[in-house]
C-alpha cells in the first residue's frame, strides 16, 4: 500500500496534472517543446544529465508541484519538549505542516493561483523562501523517491511532448479530484484533447 500510494498515486497525479495545464497554456508548451528540440536531436536518445539539465522544464515541474501538489500536508511528532518559534511545545505534539497552504500563500508566492513556471526559472529561484516550497516534504524522512519521481516526470513529458499535442476542450477547465488517503490528492477524472504532432 505505502509503495502504490507513495510511489505511484503521487507521480501519476502529478502527470495528470501537467497535461491539463498544457492543454491551458499553449504558450508554456511551445515553450517547452523548442526547449526539448533544441536539447536532442530529432528522436535521440534521452539522456539523464541533459534531462535534468533543461531549465524551463525543471521550472514547469516545479510549478506544477506548487499549484498542484499531490501530498498536501504532512505530520510530525515531536520527540522532545521544544519551543517553536517562542511557543512551548510539550513532547508528543502532533505538528501539521501544510505544505499546499505555504504554497498558495501570497506573502511566499506573489499571485499564487496564477500557473507561472517564471517563477523556478534560474535568475527567480533565489526569491523563494526556505521552507516554503516542500513538494517532497524536507528533512531526514523527506521523499526518498523524490530523484527518481523527478526524472520520471520529466522523461514522461518530453517523451508525449516529442508525439503529441495538448489541447484544452469545453471540460478542461473542469478539475474532479478526491483525497481518499486525507493527504494524497488523486484525479477522478480530467479531460484534455490529444493531437498527434
Ligand atoms: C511527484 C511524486 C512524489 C511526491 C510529490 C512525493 C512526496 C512525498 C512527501 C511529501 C513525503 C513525506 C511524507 C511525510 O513526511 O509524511 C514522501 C515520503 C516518501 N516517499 Fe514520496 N513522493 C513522490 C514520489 C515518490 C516515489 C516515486 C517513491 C518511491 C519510488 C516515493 C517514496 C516515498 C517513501 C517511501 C516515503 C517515506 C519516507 C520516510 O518516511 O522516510 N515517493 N513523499
Amino acid at each position: 500500500m505505502n509503495i502504490i500510494a507513495a510511489g505511484y498515486e503521487t507521480t501519476a497525479t502529478q502527470l495528470c496534472f501537467m497535461t491539463r495545464l498544457l492543454a491551458l497554456n499553449p504558450n508554456h508548451q511551445n515553450r517547452l517543446v523548442d526547449e526539448i528540440k533544441t536539447t536532442f536531436d530529432d528522436n535521440a536518445d534521452i539522456d539523464y544529465d541533459r534531462l535534468m539539465k533543461m531549465p524551463f522544464l525543471d521550472a514547469f515541474v516545479k510549478e506544477i508541484m506548487r499549484i498542484n501538489c499531490s501530498v498536501n500536508r504532512i505530520d510530525r511528532i515531536t520527540t522532545n519538549d521544544t519551543y517553536l518559534g517562542g511557543i512551548f511545545v510539550p513532547k508528543g505534539t502532533v505538528i501539521i505542516i501544510p505544505i499546499w497552504a505555504l504554497h498558495v500563500d501570497p506573502d511566499h508566492f506573489p499571485d499564487p493561483m496564477e500557473f507561472k513556471p517564471d517563477r523556478f526559472m534560474p535568475h527567480n529561484e533565489n526569491l523563494i523562501k526556505d521552507y516554503t516550497y516542500l513538494p517532497f516534504a524536507t528533512g531526514p524522512r523527506n521523499c526518498i523517491g523524490m530523484r527518481f519521481a523527478l526524472m520520471e516526470m520529466k522523461y514522461t513529458l518530453v517523451r508525449l511532448l516529442r508525439k503529441y499535442e495538448f489541447l484544452a476542450c469545453d471540460e478542461t477547465q473542469d478539475l474532479d479530484y478526491f483525497t481518499p488517503l486525507v493527504q494524497i490528492a488523486c484525479m477522478k477524472q480530467m479531460k484534455v484533447r490529444v493531437k498527434h504532432r
